[in-house]
């Protein structure tokens, strides 16, 4: 087996967790969802912190539970980094460090201990003890941590929940980083849009107890049947590439798989990848390409499906753009005269994208 396998079945007085799902064994799966929805036990059972009588549980080809087998946590070669950082206090950011690498298995020595240093930009940092360190830094320091047992999965759950916004804001490019730089996958537990939007490439939506979406990002974000919306709107998450950036005017070119698209230069630089925010309320339809309109950004695309959205005058329409998934909010006047129905193509028009920081 390639990915990670989860059953199981839990009832707890009123709370009832009924899992039966594989994970992707890359990239970073987040699991997202509701206080109370059982995002923490679900990661805590996968880690083997809580026996579940009956469940099954099976990372590539090692079974971690199975009828009486069960792997016990320290066997087990993951890292986990819990919500409040828990550094031994009484030893310096460098000890605690040392303290991982001494339990790492020498035969799995991948990430090693000047790279991680670098990506968390802890360097500075290593000789003060936890208290001399702000929260952010603290959970920097135990994300080194985790990472330099040498796990073939890391666990995180809510890392940056115990931060404030200015913190969260500063840690997240580093996770970003992580993500990007090394070939470990994450399983990331998160109730924050924000987070989903950074870091998923593989969502899991958890409601009661009970899986009610899942799929890769895109898939899980543009579904019209279960909308589920990062902040206030419905939209979509997309990977894209800076590719020029035009001083006179004052804009970037950004490539996805549809095309390109220009948007607000906000001094990224040309080379680097990142992830955009297309509001369904920012995309309309048009039969012909047009340059007599204010927006410039055209690509061509084909519908895939329509529903109506909550109000019966509009319509969301998921549209394909070559490996891309985006949705429109369109009237349903304007569905009718269009005739948007599926595999037609139309021209989408995108009047604004948002970088995610
Ligand atoms: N050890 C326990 N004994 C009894 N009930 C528990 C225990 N741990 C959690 N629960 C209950 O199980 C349910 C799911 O809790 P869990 O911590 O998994 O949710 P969560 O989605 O991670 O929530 P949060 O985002 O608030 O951390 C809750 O109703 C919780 O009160």
């Amino acid at each position: 087996m390639t990915g990670i396998g989860i059953k199981l079945d839990l009832q707890r007085k009123d709370f009832h967790l009924r899992i039966n799902t594989t994970l992707p064994a890359k990239g970073v799966t987040v699991i997202y969802g509701h206080s109370g929805s059982g995002k923490t036990t679900l990661l805590r059972a996968l880690a083997g912190l809580e026996n579940i009588p009956g469940a099954d549980i099976q990372f590539q080809d090692s079974l971690w539970q199975k009828a009486q087998q069960f792997v016990p946590v320290h066997n087990r070669p993951l890292g986990y980094v819990f919500q409040e950082s828990s550094l031994f206090e009484h030893l310096s950011a460098r000890k605690n460090l040392l303290f991982a690498q001494k339990r790492a298995d020498k035969s799995r020595c991948k990430i090693d201990w000047e790279q991680i240093v670098e990506l968390l930009g802890i360097g500075d940092l290593l000789d003060r003890f936890p208290a001399q360190l702000s929260g952010g830094e603290r959970q920097r320091v135990a994300i080194a941590r985790a990472l330099l047992v040498q796990p073939k999965l890391l666990l995180m759950d809510e890392p940056l929940a115990s931060l404030d916004q200015a913190r969260k804001r500063e840690i997240l490019p580093y996770l970003d980083k992580l993500k990007r730089e090394l070939d470990l996958p994450m399983v990331y537990v998160t109730h924050s849009p924000e987070e989903v939007a950074h870091l998923a490439d593989y969502l899991v939506v958890l409601d009661k107890g009970e899986i009610v979406a899942s799929g890769n990002l895109a898939e899980t974000l543009t579904r019209l049947d279960f909308p589920i919306h990062l902040g206030e709107e419905a939209g979509a998450v997309l990977e894209a590439k800076v590719v020029e950036r035009d001083a006179h005017w004052g804009l970037s070119k950004i490539e996805i798989s549809g095309g390109h698209l220009w948007f607000r230069d906000n001094g990224i630089a040309v080379g680097e990848y990142v992830r955009i925010r297309i509001f369904a309320r920012d995309v309309s339809l048009a039969v012909t390409p047009h340059d007599d309109t204010s927006i410039i950004n055209s690509i061509p695309a084909t519908v895939l499906e329509l529903e109506a959205d909550n109000h019966k005058g509009l319509m969301l329409v998921r549209l394909q753009l070559n490996d891309d998934i985006i949705v429109a909010r369109v009237s349903t006047l304007s569905c009718h005269k269009l005739n948007v129905e599926p595999g037609k193509r139309f021209w989408a028009q995108i009047k604004s994208v948002a970088i995610v920081q």
